[in-house]
């Protein structure tokens, strides 16, 4: 069945006051939703995104701390109501409340195996879990002098690909450093998703450099929105990110983008747009799988 793709509205929350105060984290982020989905003074948004980790703080040594359950299996009925995480139990009830679909930015998750992963869980109108995506590319990244990070420290990548149907768009999750891997994107464009979302957090030696130019990479690779969504820049915190949430169109140019503080930053997503870049330059019918069919057969 081909996924019906309307206008609609997107807004990113570039959540601030993210410490160590997971109850206060929950607290806040609860209250920006429900300020979010009251709109710009022109629309309410049909689609509310959080950043990467938004009820921690971001480092290898928090995850385990932090992490709950969540027990999500594709495709299998999900009951709230016996579901152990407070985080998911936060983001079902406000998206009932605010009638409103919501990326819930992503949380720590440990399985019955002790495993802990980094977790996006997506919500429809009425608070039922409709999707999740484990991030499958670990941000483990040594730039001496700069920045060193190893989320596999603690973190196990996940291991599929995540895409959902809002009713409005198809839409592809990634989460921040999977930005970096066009093939995940690529296969989401080519499975039908219009727009593509990564809650991200990327930090202050990458993020003047790569942030912007990934997110429109991805857009006008693939011909798609593309979204981040980061927290707010924390000088206080362990780990300082970029900030800049933004929204991206299939032309490359940017809808709109938040600064460092936090913001809810609103955008219109027109299809058309897409139909119209698609058309005009047809690269997502002129490939040429004849000449690169597998890239993985070709050694580094
Ligand atoms: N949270 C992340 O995955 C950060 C990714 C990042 O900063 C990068 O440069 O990539």
């Amino acid at each position: 069945m081909t996924t019906v793709f309307r206008p609609f509205t997107l807004a990113l929350i570039q959540l601030g006051s993210i410490g160590a105060n997971k109850a206060d984290n929950l607290r806040h982020a609860r209250q920006v939703i429900l300020q979010a989905a009251q709109g710009n003074g022109v629309k309410k948004p049909d689609l509310i995104v959080l950043p990467e980790c938004f009820n921690s703080p971001y480092g290898h040594i928090h995850f385990p701390v932090y992490a709950e359950p969540i027990g999500f299996v594709p495709g299998k009925p999900y009951d709230i109501d016996q579901c152990q995480s407070e985080s998911v139990k936060m983001l079902s009830t406000v998206a009932r409340e605010t009638s409103t679909w919501l990326i819930g930015g992503s949380i720590p998750e440990c399985d019955s195996n002790g495993k802990v992963f980094n977790t996006c869980t997506v919500y429809d109108p009425k608070g039922a879990l409709v999707a999740t995506h484990r991030k499958v590319h670990l941000f483990d990244i040594d730039i001496p002098g700069q920045i060193k990070f190893k989320e596999s420290e603690t973190l196990t990548g996940g291991s599929s690909l995540s895409h959902f149907d809002a009713g409005f768009a198809k839409i592809g999750l990634g989460i921040c450093y999977d930005i970096r891997f066009p093939e995940l994107a690529m296969i989401a464009a080519r499975q039908g998703c219009h727009v593509l979302i990564y809650p991200g957090a990327f930090n202050m030696t990458t993020g003047p450099l790569h942030w912007e130019l990934l997110s429109r990479s991805r857009a006008v690779d693939n011909q798609v929105f593309v979204s981040v969504c980061s927290p707010a820049r924390d000088l206080s915190a362990g780990y300082h990110a970029w900030g800049h949430s933004m929204i991206v169109d299939p032309m490359g140019r940017i809808l709109g983008e938040a600064g460092a503080e936090e913001e809810i930053v609103y955008a219109t997503i027109e299809p058309e747009v897409l139909y119209s870049t698609r058309t005009g330059i047809p690269v997502t019918v002129q490939r040429r799988f004849d000449v690169y069919p597998d890239v993985s057969k070709f050694p580094n």
